[in-house]
C-alpha cells in the first residue's frame, strides 16, 4: 500500500488546488456518491450478508437508506448551510457587514466501525464532502468485505486525490494517525477513542468521537407492555445486539420483571419464528473474539430466555437475564450482543441514582404514559441522545445532533450538525474606511468620558428598529469626539 504521508500529502496539495470548495462541485460530488449507491445496491448488500449476514432489507433499511436520505438532505439544503449567517451588530458596528462564514476545515480523516460499516463511513464522508474538505476514509477492517468494496467504489465515483480510502488495521491506521489531519471523526470503542485523542492532540487536531456505552432502558409501571417490549425488542436484537444505540440493559419494578420477559419472548417469536437461527432478520456475531467475549457474560446469570450458541456460525439466541445484580460482569462492560439483563430497581428515583451512578450512556430510553416522570428523566440524567417510549428512533431524524457525551463521545454530526462539524465557524467583521470621527472613541489618549461612550455603544445590541437609538448615540459621539478634540487634557 501506498505509503500514509503520499496519501495524505495528495489530499492535502488537492484541497489546496481549492477545487473541493464550490458549492457546484461539492454537489456534483455528492450527487456521483448518490448514483454509485444507486449502481452499485447489489454489491453493497452482498457485503453486508458476507460480514454481518444483513438480511436485504434489514441491510437496505439500516445503512443504504440512511445513506441516501442524508445525501437528499443535504444536496438540498447546502446552499442555505453553506450561506454566511449574519449576526447581531451593535452600534459600533451597525454599518458593517458582520456573519458567520462556513469554512472547509482542510483534510479530514473518517474512522469507521465494523457494525454498521458502510453507513458509518458514508455519513461523515458526505458532510465532510458538503463542507468542502478532503477526506480519507478508513473503513473497518473487521467487516473486510464492506472496507474492501468501499476502496473499490469510491475512487470510480468520486475525485481520487481529493477522497482517498486506506484499508487495514491496527499498524494501517496507527501509521495514518502519525500524519497531520484538520479533523479526525473516529467511531468505535472507546479505549481506541483515547488513541485516536492523544495521537490527535500531538497536531492540535480537533476530533469527533462517535463511542459506545452502556445504554439503560427504564420501564415504568405505568406503560403498555405489549408495546414497549415489541420496540425495544427491535432495537435490541437488530443486528444480533450489536447496535451503538442499543439498549443495553433494562432497569424496572420487580413486580413487572416476569411481564417484560413474557412480552418480549412474545415479540421475538414474532419477529424471528419458532427457530431464530434459520431468521434472515436476525443476522450474526461478527466474529469468535466477540462470540467469545458476550458468551462469557452469562456466566453465573439467571437465563429466562434464550442462551443457546453455536460458535462455528455465531451464532447466540436472543438472552433475557433476570434479577441480574449490579454487580455482575454482565453490567460493567457494554453487551454489544443479543444478551438483555433486568435489573430490579424499587422506583424512578432509584433508576435515575443508578444510572447517574455510570459514565453517561451513549442513548438512555424510559417507557411510561406518565410525560412528567419522561421529563423527570430527562432532567435528572444526562446522555449523548434519549428517545422516550421508543428506541434508536432519535438517530434516524437528522435535525437532531448525534453523538456522545463524557465516556460516550465527543461531538456530533448528522444533516446540518454534520456540515457544522466538518466547518470552521469563521467570524467575519467587513468595515469601510469612513466615519474616523466615531473611531476616535477607542483611540489614546483614553478617557472616562470616552469609556462611558463606549459602554453605551458596546452594549446596546443594534437592529433597524433602533435607529433612535442609533441617532441620539451618534450625536453624543459627535459632542465626546468634539470635547475630545477642544479639551484634549481634560479627564474624563
Ligand atoms: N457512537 C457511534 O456512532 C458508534 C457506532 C458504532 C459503534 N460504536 C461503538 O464502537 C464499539 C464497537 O466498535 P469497535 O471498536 O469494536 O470497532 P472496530 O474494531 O471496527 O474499531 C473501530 C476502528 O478503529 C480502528 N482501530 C482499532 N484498534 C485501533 C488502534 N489500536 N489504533 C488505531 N485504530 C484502531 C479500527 O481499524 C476501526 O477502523 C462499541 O463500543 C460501539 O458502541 C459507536
Ligand atoms: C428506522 C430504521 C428503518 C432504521 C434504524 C437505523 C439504525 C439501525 C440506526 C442506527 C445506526 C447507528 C448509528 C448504529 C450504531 O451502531
Amino acid at each position: 500500500m501506498e505509503k500514509m504521508q503520499q496519501i495524505v500529502g495528495r489530499a492535502r496539495a488537492a484541497f489546496r488546488s481549492g477545487r473541493s470548495r464550490p458549492l457546484e462541485f461539492r454537489i456534483q460530488q455528492l450527487k456521483a456518491l448518490e448514483r454509485m449507491v444507486q449502481e452499485k445496491e447489489k454489491e453493497i448488500l452482498a457485503a453486508l450478508k458476507a460480514d454481518l449476514n444483513k438480511s436485504g432489507p434489514n441491510a437496505y433499511s439500516h445503512e443504504i437508506l440512511g445513506v441516501l436520505g442524508e445525501l437528499a438532505l443535504t444536496m438540498e439544503k447546502l446552499p442555505s448551510w453553506a450561506a454566511p449567517q449574519p449576526v447581531k451588530k451593535n452600534l459600533l458596528t451597525m454599518r458593517d457587514e458582520a456573519y458567520i462564514g462556513y469554512e472547509p476545515l482542510g483534510v479530514v480523516l473518517v474512522i469507521g466501525a465494523w457494525n454498521y460499516p458502510f453507513v458509518l463511513v458514508m455519513q461523515p464522508l458526505i458532510g465532510a464532502i458538503a463542507a468542502g474538505n478532503a477526506v480519507v476514509v478508513k473503513p473497518s477492517e473487521v467487516s473486510e468485505n464492506t472496507a474492501r468494496l468501499v476502496a473499490e467504489l469510491l475512487p470510480q465515483y468520486l475525485d481520487k486525490d481529493l477522497y482517498a480510502v486506506v484499508t487495514g488495521g491496527v499498524p494501517e491506521t496507527t501509521e495514518l494517525l502519525t500524519q497531520r489531519f484538520d479533523h479526525i471523526l473516529y467511531t468505535g470503542n472507546t479505549a481506541v477513542g483515547k488513541i485516536v485523542m492523544a495521537a490527535a492532540a500531538k497536531h492540535l487536531t480537533p476530533v469527533t468521537l462517535e463511542l459506545g456505552g452502556k445504554s439503560p432502558c427504564y420501564i415504568d409501571k405505568d406503560c403498555d407492555l405489549a408495546v414497549a417490549c415489541r420496540r425495544i425488542t427491535w432495537g435490541k436484537y437488530m443486528n444480533c445486539g450489536q447496535t451503538c444505540i442499543a439498549p443495553d440493559y433494562i432497569l424496572c419494578d420487580p413486580s413487572i420483571q416476569g411481564k417484560v420477559v413474557e412480552n418480549i419472548k412474545a415479540t421475538l417469536k414474532e419477529f424471528y419464528g419458532e427457530d431464530v437461527k434459520s431468521s434472515p432478520d436476525y443476522g450474526k456475531i461478527i466474529n469468535q473474539r466477540h462470540f467469545r467475549r458476550v458468551k462469557s457474560l452469562l456466566e453465573g446469570q439467571k437465563i429466562a430466555h434464550g442462551g443457546e450458541s453455536d460458535e462455528a456460525s455465531c451464532f447466540i439466541a436472543p438472552t433475557i437475564l433476570t434479577d441480574v445484580s449490579p454487580e455482575s460482569k454482565v453490567m460493567e462492560e457494554e453487551i454489544f450482543g443479543p444478551v438483555l439483563p433486568i435489573v430490579p430497581v424499587k422506583s424512578v428515583e432509584e433508576a435515575i441514582e443508578f444510572i447517574n451512578l455510570r459514565e453517561k450512556p451513549l442513548a438512555l430510553y424510559v417507557f411510561s404514559n406518565n410525560k412528567q416522570l419522561i421529563r423527570r428523566v430527562i432532567a435528572e440524567t444526562s446522555s449523548g441522545g434519549m428517545t422516550a417510549n421508543d428506541v434508536i428512533m432519535h438517530s434516524v431524524l437528522p435535525d437532531l445532533p448525534f453523538g456522545g457525551v463524557g465516556h460516550s463521545g465527543m461531538g456530533a454530526y448528522h444533516g446540518r450538525h454534520s456540515f457544522e462539524t466538518f466547518s470552521h465557524r469563521r467570524a467575519c467583521l467587513v468595515r469601510d474606511l469612513s466615519w474616523e470621527a466615531v473611531n476616535k472613541l477607542r483611540y489614546p489618549p483614553g478617557s472616562m468620558e470616552m469609556v462611558h461612550l463606549a459602554k453605551l455603544f458596546l452594549l446596546k445590541q443594534c437592529n433597524r428598529s433602533r435607529v433612535g437609538h442609533f441617532i441620539s448615540a451618534l450625536l453624543a459621539a459627535v459632542k465626546a469626539v468634539v470635547a475630545k478634540v477642544l479639551y484634549p487634557q481634560r479627564e474624563g
